[in-house]
């Protein structure tokens, strides 16, 4: 994630003392989803009145996004202790292309911004982008899928790449070449109001884009689904308004999980859906950790004795998610024997496991692709495969957080080490993860 995402922060104060060994025993409440509110509040661009979004948790990215849709001339009032943003997109205009600059810095919504603004605007900017610098992370398919649809791409632009379509957008057939989440929901926040019919190929399906499109149906689009990744999107004249409740933020449930398991503690996540977190709950049980799945959340904790190492793979929905990885990985630290964690979605998602290294585990990172398949990052360099082997006992120390998730991984680790740690930069981990020091605090952490 760019450091430079706007937030004025004084070194000194952003800095976490650790002091760990201690297991974290307790109840926590998770809400909406990062990966999906911030979708929903640009979809709520694509018609004029009034968006109603509830279950929204208290990140960075909502404020960010909130933000960015006000530089829109959109209304937005954001309820952070109930949960609710309500957005009137009656009124749309074009921002100062410098102020989206600098807001946009820490997140990579802004490029859905485009479908939104093309239909209501007939134009659209995408500013630089920020987001996890966790690999290369081009926008190529969606200036595909946009050029696709109509629209005319201009990256010489003295602003940055500016896009028009003074005669609106088509409805078109586009493959994706990889099921890119991003580069999915583009597509449909284009498509839906585009003139026609539009076939989606090659598509993601994670539960988030399944969210967007409940969304995007309430507002009146016709969206449909096929078991082969196809979307089909009937283009509709007008969209108006909706009033949805976000689904929980797996990311997160699972973070906590893998804090349950690295700290040998118990933790009740309220909130926590079985469906979404399937594929998570089977490898957290083939390690060896226990749950329990209740009506109100999932309980999740280390039941004692040798966690077992695993092999697996991150990939798209509805395999291992990536951003699963780097908190799980710290729990392979302590699981006995040799775990092999291969990498697929994204290129460069190991660098945080070098603090981990000098905290006293054992990985090894190669470039080779370590998994039953080779993937998209064979033969190209990147050191995508890691092995983990443990258990070994953890020190702390002084870490720099360099990501979202790699940050709370490092969270998990002083946590889990033995004596004192300072993780430094720990408000980046504000962008995802909300109010983790409440939720640390109800869990008996021993910090300031
Ligand atoms: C805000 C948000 O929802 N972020 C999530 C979203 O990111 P995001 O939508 O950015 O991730 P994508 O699914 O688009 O990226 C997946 C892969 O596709 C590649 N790619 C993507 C677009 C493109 O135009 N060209 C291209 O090559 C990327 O470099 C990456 O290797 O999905 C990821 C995969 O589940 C998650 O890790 C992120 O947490
Ligand atoms: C990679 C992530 O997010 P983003 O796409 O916002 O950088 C994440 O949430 O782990």
């Amino acid at each position: 994630m760019s450091k430079g995402d706007g937030v004025a922060r004084d070194p000194k104060e952003d800095v976490l003392h650790v002091e760990g060994g201690k297991p974290l025993n307790g109840t926590i409440k998770v809400r909406g989803a990062k990966n999906f509110v911030s979708k929903a509040m640009v979809a709520a661009l694509l018609a004029p009145g009034t968006s109603v979004l509830r279950n929204v948790p208290e990140i960075r990215d909502v404020h960010v996004v909130s933000d960015l849709l006000r530089l829109h001339g959109v209304d937005v009032d954001v309820n952070g202790d109930k949960g609710v943003v309500t957005i009137d997109a009656t009124n749309v205009q074009l921002a100062d292309v410098a102020d989206v600059d600098t807001l946009s810095g820490s997140s990579r919504i802004p490029i859905l911004f485009s479908g939104p603004l093309l239909h209501r605007l007939g134009e659209a900017f995408i500013p630089a982008l920020g987001g996890c610098a966790i690999g290369g992370r081009p926008i190529d398919f969606h200036l595909d899928t946009l050029r696709k649809l109509g629209a005319t791409v201009d990256k010489e632009h003295k602003d940055g790449i500016h896009i028009t379509a003074p005669n609106g957008l088509k409805g078109a057939k586009i493959h994706l070449p990889y099921p890119s989440v991003g580069a999915t929901e583009q597509t449909l926040l284009a498509a839906v109001l585009a003139e026609g019919r539009t076939e989606l190929s090659g598509a993601a399906t994670e539960p988030e884009i399944m969210d967007l499109v409940a969304v995007l149906q309430k507002m009146g689009a016709v969206i449909s689904v096929d078991v082969d990744r196809t979307f089909r999107i009937e283009g509709v004249k007008e969209l108006k308004g909706y009033t949805h409740t976000s689904l929980t933020d797996r990311i997160e449930a699972a973070s906590w999980a893998s804090a349950a398991l690295a700290t040998h503690g118990d933790i009740f996540v309220k909130g926590a859906t079985q469906p979404e977190m399937m594929t998570f709950l089977n490898v957290f049980r083939k390690i060896g950790g226990e749950f329990d799945i209740t009506d109100k959340g999932i309980r999740f904790w280390h039941p004692g004795g040798d966690l077992k190492p695993v092999a697996l793979e991150t990939d798209v929905h509805p395999g291992f998610m990536t951003d699963w990885q780097q908190p799980l990985v710290v729990a392979l630290t302590q699981a006995n024997g040799l775990s092999i964690v291969h990498e697929t979605v994204y290129e460069n998602r190991f660098g945080f496991t070098k603090p981990l290294v000098q905290m006293g585990a054992t990985i090894q990172l190669y470039r080779e692709c370590l998994g039953s398949l080779p993937c998209r990052f064979q033969q190209l360099n990147h050191k995508h495969s890691a092995v983990i082997f443990g258990p070994t006992p953890l020190t702390g120390r002084d870490i720099d957080v360099p990501d979202l998730r790699g940050g709370f991984s490092h969270l998990i680790a002083a946590l889990a080490a033995k004596g004192p740690s300072n993780v430094h930069g720990i408000s980046l981990i504000d962008r995802g993860y909300a109010d983790f020091r409440g939720k640390l605090e109800a869990l008996g952490a021993d910090f300031d």
